[in-house]
């Protein structure tokens, strides 16, 4: 935009110095175009960085930290702090009313943090489609996932909705049950092989759910097992290596964010991003294909609908590291559920109806989801000027959700919205039952499209595993870091050994 703007007003001072001094040589013509353009293109910059958010901007008022470093904003801040939550949770503690909160980031723009209950309602879903994915965001995200439904906005976006709800209808949620509890059997499986004939053995479950989860995905989207897809590099291999870059490849991705480097530069830590990156679309564009063929010719193809878009298979992950603060032990947090579970016939898979009648399970799922929510930020950018909770956000401001800001807020969650207590889902309080309270999955227009599925997948395979194992993290302190989704930094070691009856009565 600026590029376009200086280069317009170059050309019109050009003409008047032209008006004023008679034609020159084709050589001061463009020698003289460059200096304006570079001169002006340096001033608006610096108006931008400078002066603009200090002493212009209708936002500077709105209350946010000031230590920011003075080009740099919080992005050092952030690169300190204790977890990717730990700087926002700290702003919304500071100003638990604001509905919004202001921060500076790189190059010193303004972004916005969505604060209050009435703000979140307002921005995912009032005024949804007054926003729009930022052009960074489509940068970092859409070069993993691809520009599909998630970057998709407007009158497009509502149309691409409408065709893609009916796969993700509770109906046909429930039919794929089966299809999750058979991919829970083979990770409890490989559980079992690593435990061998010893008592117990530890376990990187990232990697293992991870696996698990991407194969549900590919199995239900695409019809195939991705083990099956005899690609060399495999496609988990692929993936992996997204998801696990080496520290100089992470640093590409956080300057890629704001400066578009990523297919040029000549790295090897590059190279090999971009190559798994491009593998894992190719096979998915090669297996889309097959399908869309298969499907043309089958007459049954109808009762068996795939998804047309890659990049839902590239999707997040769960993780449930225990928590530090919790009061009740994890030994009786597991304890409690066990016995739930336990409540489940002995012999073959529980159905749709008896998972979701499990209350502990359900309350136990949504509690890891509002305590460790695997969406550290949502990002959205004002599509044009609007006025939200008496807040006027001009057009191009880039604001926040932080799902985590919400589900910890003490005016929300109380003064124990910190802990993990999966029971407060029985005694919610009126803001607390709000829809907004609880962000895991956005809200509005927009919300997770396989919400019901990832849930469903949540509650069978923790049925699955609780059923077999006895379990316990091993390393002692986690250190969450966010690379697209949330993850334990190094990935999660487990002592898994095959569990006795369950030992825990539960209180009350
Ligand atoms: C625990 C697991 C999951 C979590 C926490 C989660 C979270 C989210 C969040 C926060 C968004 C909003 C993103 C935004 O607006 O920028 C979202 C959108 C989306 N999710 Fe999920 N998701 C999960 C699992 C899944 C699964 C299993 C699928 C599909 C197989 C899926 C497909 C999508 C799609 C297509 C969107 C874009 C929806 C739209 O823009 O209309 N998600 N998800």
């Amino acid at each position: 935009m600026y590029l376009q703007t200086c280069a317009a007003l170059s050309v019109a001072e050009l003409s008047a110095l032209k008006l004023m001094h008679g034609v020159s040589s084709t050589c001061d013509i463009v020698y003289s175009f460059l200096v304006l353009f570079c001169l002006q293109y340096l001033s608006i910059n610096l108006y931008y960085t400078c002066i603009y958010p200090f002493f212009v901007s209708p936002l500077r008022k709105i209350p946010g930290p000031k230590d920011h470093h003075p080009l740099i904003g919080q992005t050092l801040n952030q690169f300190r702090a204790n977890g990717p939550y730990e700087l926002y949770l700290s702003w919304s503690r500071k100003w638990p009313a604001a509905p919004f909160i202001r921060y500076i980031s790189f190059g010193n723009t303004e972004t916005l943090l969505v604060n209050s209950l009435r703000a979140h309602q307002e921005v995912l879903s009032t005024k949804c489609y007054s926003f729009v994915k930022p052009p960074f965001f489509a940068r970092i995200v859409g070069e993993v996932t691809g520009m599909g439904l998630v970057f998709a906005e407007g009158e497009e976006h509502r149309i691409q909705r409408k065709l893609l709800n009916g796969i993700f209808s509770t109906s046909n949620v429930k039919k794929l049950l089966p299809v999750v509890q058979l991919h829970g059997r083979c990770l409890t499986k490989t559980i079992d092989q690593r435990i061998g004939c010893d008592v117990s053995a530890v376990v990187e479950v990232v990697s293992l759910f991870s696996k698990a989860t991407l194969d549900i995905i590919g199995l239900i989207t695409l019809g195939k097992e991705l083990d099956s897809l005899n690609a060399k590099p495999s496609f988990h291999e692929c993936y992996d290596l997204i998801f696990n870059q080496s520290p100089l490849s992470s640093g590409l991705t956080a300057v890629n964010t704001y400066i578009p480097l990523r297919s040029w530069l000549p790295l090897e830590a590059n190279r090999s991003f971009v190559a798994a990156n491009n593998e894992v679309k190719r096979i998915l564009r090669q297996q889309i294909r097959l399908r869309q063929i298969e499907t043309a010719t089958s007459k049954s193809a109808t009762k068996n609908p795939s998804l047309p878009i890659s990049r839902d298979i590239l999707t997040y992950l769960l993780e449930a590291p225990p928590s530090p603060q919790q009061q009740w032990t994890e030994d009786e947090l597991l304890g409690y559920l066990r016995n739930e579970i336990m409540t489940l016939p002995r012999h073959g898979d529980p159905d749709y109806t008896q998972i979701e009648g499990l209350r502990y399970l359900n309350n136990f799922c949504r509690e890891v989801l509002r305590v460790y929510a695997p969406a550290v930020m949502i990002w959205r950018q004002a599509a044009h000027s609007v006025v939200i909770e008496n807040t006027y956000i001009p057009a191009g401001t880039n604001v926040i959700i932080s799902p985590q800001v919400p589900q910890f807020h003490p005016h929300i969650w109380g003064s124990s919205a910190a802990n993990f207590e999966p029971d407060r889902w029985d005694s919610l309080s009126s803001e607390s039952a709000s829809p907004y309270a609880f962000q895991a999955f956005s809200s509005g227009p927009r919300v997770c499209i396989g919400k019901g599925l990832a849930m469903l997948e949540f509650k069978a395979i923790l049925v699955e595993i609780v059923r077999k194992y006895e379990f316990e993290a091993v390393e002692g302190t986690l250190v969450l870091e966010n690379y697209l989704t949330l993850r334990p930094r190094g990935g999660l070691r487990v002592k898994f050994k095959v569990a006795g009856e369950g030992k825990m009565k539960r209180k009350g």
